[in-house]
């Protein structure tokens, strides 16, 4: 990990133990309210391996038909997403070096064998803005690259209660998950790993 993208930091160890409890607790409320769903690929339909759902006066989602979008309400309840958690919120002021507030968290959560393509975040009309990204739970392989598809990668582990922020230069790195660590935390009773990234969709 000698020479990550500028703009990218990787902050090990950001929330404890109990901290991580009490995100989860909140996670568990918000997911009564906004169920997980299964996101579909643009056009082909294809299922992603991870299941999803925000919190925010705007989510992120996909579908075959309407692609990649963020929008205020949940896409099977049709209710507005939940509001995204004090702690985060807080987090988010920290380290975000952005003078206003997230609009959408964006939750997602791997089983063993889910997997995320490398991807850029880029439905957002503000990049300004850092990505910042919250693990709770198992391990993962994380890997980031430049802005360029091709441009070389490098991976590293992320745990329970670190934090990654994706900004300047690497708010448009590449960046994806290849594998998850099972058994590697006991925070969440059934295992899998809880991933959290807010962003600013518009300008503030
Ligand atoms: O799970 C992660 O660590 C990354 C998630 C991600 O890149 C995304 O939701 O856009
Ligand atoms: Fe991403």
């Amino acid at each position: 990990m000698t020479d990550l993208p500028d703009g990218l930091r990787y902050l090990p160890d950001c929330f404890d133990r109990s901290e991580q409890e009490a995100l989860v607790g909140a996670i568990r409320e918000i997911v009564a309210d906004a169920p997980l769903f299964t996101p579909a690929m643009p056009k082909t339909g294809k299922e992603m391996s991870v299941r999803m759902t925000n919190c925010g006066v705007l989510g992120w989602v996909t579908d075959k038909e309407h692609g990649y979008r963020y929008q205020a309400t949940h896409p099977a309840t049709g209710r507005p997403w939940p509001a995204i958690p004090d702690m985060l919120l807080a987090l988010w002021r920290d380290i975000s070096d952005y003078p206003h507030p997230p609009e959408a968290c964006l939750i997602n959560f791997y089983t063993d064998k889910a997997k995320m393509g490398l991807h850029q975040d880029r439905d957002e009309s503000e990049f300004d803005a850092p990505v910042v990204s919250v693990s709770l739970g198992d391990a993962c392989l994380f890997r980031v690259g430049g802005t360029k598809r091709g441009d070389p990668t490098q991976s590293f582990r992320l745990k329970s209660g670190d934090v990654v922020v994706l900004g300047g230069e690497a708010r448009l790195a590449f960046h994806g998950v290849d594998r998850i660590y099972p058994g590697t935390s006991t925070l969440l009773k059934n295992g899998g790993r809880i991933n959290l990234t807010m962003r600013r969709a518009t300008k503030g």
